[in-house]
């Protein structure tokens, strides 16, 4: 049933005007272009959102460099004017996906809402004993159980749209007040830090914004996410992917127990579309490993009856197990699969992004000859240092194939390694490199302990981009996000490179 959309007193056209009925949805693609010839969109009437954020009413919303892949949907219909080079764009009404996404927040935050009034209640408990044996002089010291919201894990194949629906799970519960932990172990296309890093980041209302969903996933200076670096972002290395997986998990749980309103709200994580052999075993080890309690599938038949077989065996053996609840969704019929160059210019954006920041307005002046078009929101810094102001370790794996062990041999060598770069004969080979940079106390811990995973396993400090190799005076320029010395000397190095 088509709805009449009030199209009296609008604005004038800006670029292409869509007129939108209820419960359809926009796709929009263009492609990458040039600074000068940015791509906008505004909501002229009625509502709309981009993956469950919403847009304001008659905000001109402009995306620099275009690169967009992107879907408007409307409950109750609306009218969005698109400015930009279009590639293709088009009107849908098979939008059941979306509805099936905001019964799934529905479901989610009936787990939110019981959690959190367990806690309160066993809370209360709590502290009547407590009373209690104070009175008797008691000293029990038993602390309550932390009650848990839903840990909820998105899987699928690779663009199959988890990403857009983390999005989207992440935008619903943090506009209803929750604060969610998001993470990403996608180090493919990462939406939180930059590629080639497993992430996690506390999402608040202020950090879910059109312009960073429309291309990154949060603003720059929002929130203060926890990033570990996995050095690829073409390959995953299924050791390391664990060992860090591994130490999320416990940060994770570390910062939960802190905070009660993240507890309740729970944590969304986004996977890499890895679903086969060696990808499969990773994802369920993602799942014990962060205590995941509901599993996402997005389309894929098999996926979803592996795994709740799996789960369905473990029930059989030991009824009183915990298990993740496995649900499948609908896949959208929008999503797109990127080609290379679009992917590649994805993720160098996402790194250019992590030092300039966004395309901002200039601040006013007084002076009305000054340039009125965009400028980088963050000021990045060249350090120089030499050769032997750093020491810079090569993320590597050691894990060797069982069929290369003895019978029944297990490996004694930790698989988790790294190895110094000889800067005097391996200089050059960094040209262009990212770096991560290590964190001072991770570094007095591998110290300490000699163990690679104590230094590849936590959060890193931050990202450093070497922009010149200068053999002549044993010295290399790195691009800082800030100024001043770096937080330590141990850098990390992958095989990731980004060029302005
Ligand atoms: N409904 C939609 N309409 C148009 N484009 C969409 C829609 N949903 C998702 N997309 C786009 O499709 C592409 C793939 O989606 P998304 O990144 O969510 O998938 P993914 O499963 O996370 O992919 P990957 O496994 O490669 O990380 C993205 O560019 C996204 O912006």
């Amino acid at each position: 049933m088509t709805v009449d959309i009030d199209t009296s007193n609008l604005p004038e056209v800006v670029g292409e005007r869509h007129i939108m009925q209820p419960l359809e949805e926009l796709r929009v693609e263009v492609p990458f272009g040039t600074q000068t010839n940015p791509a906008s969109f505004i909501l002229q009437k009625g509502s709309c959102e981009l993956w469950g954020c919403e847009l304001a009413l008659g905000k001109p919303y402009a995306i620099a460099t275009g690169g967009l892949k992107l879907a408007l949907f409307t409950w109750h219909g609306c009218v969005v004017d698109v400015d930009a080079d279009v590639e293709i764009s088009y009107t849908s009404d098979e939008t059941t996906s979306n509805v099936a996404y905001v019964n799934t927040h529905a479901q989610l935050e009936a787990l939110r809402d019981e959690a959190y009034q367990e806690q309160q209640q066993q809370d209360q408990t709590q502290q009547q004993q407590q009373q209690q044996d104070s009175m008797k002089n008691n000293n029990n010291d038993a602390g309550p159980k932390l009650v848990q919201g839903p840990r909820v894990m998105v899987v699928g194949p690779a663009e199959s749209g988890k990403t857009s629906l983390c999005k989207t799970l992440v935008a619903y519960a943090t506009k209803v007040g929750r604060t969610p932990l998001w993470v990403d172990l996608d180090p493919v296309d990462n939406s939180i830090s930059v590629s080639g890093s497993l992430s996690v980041a506390p999402m608040i209302a202020s950090a879910v914004t059109v312009e960073s969903y429309a291309t990154c996933g949060i603003p720059p200076n929002t929130v203060h996410p926890l990033a570990m670096y996995h050095g690829s972002n073409s390959k995953i290395h299924p050791d390391l992917f664990r060992a860090q997986v591994d130490r999320l998990a416990e940060n994770i749980n570390q910062r939960l127990a802190q905070d009660e309103n993240a507890r309740s709200s729970g944590i969304i994580v986004n996977t890499n579309g890895w679903i086969q052999d060696d990808g499969y075993k990773l994802l369920m080890h993602v799942a014990e490993a962060m205590d995941i309690s509901v599993i996402l599938i997005l389309g894929h038949d098999r996926l979803y009856s592996m795994m709740n077989s799996h789960y369905k065996k473990i029930l059989q053996k030991n009824p009183t197990a915990t298990v993740p609840k496995v649900l499948k969704l609908p896949r959208s019929g929008g999503v797109v699969s990127r080609p290379d160059t679009f992917l590649q210019y994805s993720r160098s954006r996402s790194v250019k992004r992590y030092f300039y920041g966004d395309f901002v307005d200039p601040p006013k002046t007084a002076d009305t000859t000054a340039t009125t078009s965009k400028v980088p929101q963050l000021t990045p810094f060249l350090l120089q240092l030499k050769f032997t102001d750093v020491e810079i370790y090569r993320l590597s794996s050691m894990a060797l194939s069982s069929s290369l062990l003895p019978v029944a041999q297990q490996q004694t060598t930790d698989a988790v390694q790294i190895s110094r770069v000889d800067l005097d004969t391996e200089a050059e080979s960094l040209q262009h490199a990212l770096l991560a940079v290590c964190h001072p106390s991770s570094v007095a811990k591998w110290q300490a302990s000699g163990r690679a995973r104590d230094l590849v396993c936590a959060g890193v400090a931050g990202f450093c981009a070497v922009e010149r190799i200068h053999s002549e005076t044993d010295s290399l320029h790195l691009l800082s996000p800030c100024a001043g010395s770096l937080p330590s000397q141990t850098l990390l190095l992958g095989d990731i490179t980004w060029m302005e």
